[in-house]
């Protein structure tokens, strides 16, 4: 797949998280590695959207520490993960519907500009040199990402693979080391799910962006990456390499739903 998995960009250790009664992750812990494209993956409830709130600060864990880019967080917060370059995309699209495509993209680019000029850039449109540059940044990644045609459509009025696009070109417009994507392919019919698997091996082989990702098609998590964990019942259950998680007797009983001794 993807080479340059070189190091760990960031590691999940011990991480416990609970809202009231509800155990949503119990003592998880994996790494990524710089460069790689990983999976995160499981039957619904697992735990895998906690996870990557925990990864970028939505959710506070009770226990555990995050380490990304050599250094050890407690609890990450928003502000910090999207300063020091990790961005995400959601599982229900969260773009501004009456924006335009240029306008979406633009917000992304928020944690490399001031408030002001992301304000002027989006409804004033004077000519500054930052402005500019951010601008032709945003030009480069609707280029990249085969959208030129939708760039003044409000986002509102475009289907739904396209909408995800979109959403992946915000998330890019912050220049992230690590990319979180929380099911890229849901909803999407088998040609807009074979574009954005060809978007996110070009983002990572080109970018070198390292990204994780949860999928429920296996097809997708299969061909495209590097290593998956499994979660279940907010439990790793398996870590490896696609083929090797793809045998594992945990991983078919859990897909199966066989109960827990
Ligand atoms: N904000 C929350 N408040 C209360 N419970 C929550 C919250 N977020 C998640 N949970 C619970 O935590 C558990 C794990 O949920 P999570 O959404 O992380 O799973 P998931 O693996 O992403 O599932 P799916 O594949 O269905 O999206 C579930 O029991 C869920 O109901």
């Amino acid at each position: 797949m993807t080479g340059g998995a070189n190091g760990t960009l960031l590691g999940v250790d011990g991480i416990r998280l609970s809202f009231g009664g509800v155990q949503a992750i119990k003592d998880v812990s994996f790494d990524i590695r710089r460069g790689e494209i990983r999976a995160i993956i499981g039957p619904n409830g697992a735990g895998k959207t906690s996870m990557l709130n925990v990864i970028n600060g939505f959710y506070q864990p009770q226990e555990g520490t995050i380490t990304f880019k050599d250094r050890a967080y407690r609890r990450m917060s928003p502000n910090v993960a999207a300063t020091n370059g990790i961005a995400r995309t959601f599982q229900n699209i969260a773009l501004f519907k009456g924006m335009s495509t240029l306008d979406n993209i633009m917000t992304g680019r928020v944690t490399k500009m001031s408030v002001g000029l992301l304000w002027q850039a989006i409804h004033l449109g004077p000519a500054r040199r930052e402005e500019i540059e951010n601008r032709e940044f945003v030009e480069e990644i609707i280029d990249f990402l085969e959208i030129e045609h939708i760039r003044k459509t409000p986002v509102g009025r475009l289907p739904y693979g396209l909408q995800k696009r979109v959403e992946l070109g915000r998330a890019l417009a912050a220049e992230p080391d690590l990319l979180l994507l929380d099911e890229p392919m849901a909803g999407m019919n088998l040609e807009e799910k074979e574009d954005m698997s060809r978007f996110i091996l070009d983002v990572n082989s080109q970018f070198g962006t390292t990204i994780a990702l949860i999928e429920h098609d296996m097809g997708v998590v299969m061909d495209l990456s590097d290593r998956v964990v499994v979660l279940d019942y907010g439990e790793k259950i398996a870590d490896g390499t696609p083929d090797k998680v793809r045998t594992d007797q945990a991983v078919i009983d859990a897909y199966l739903g066989v109960p827990h001794e």
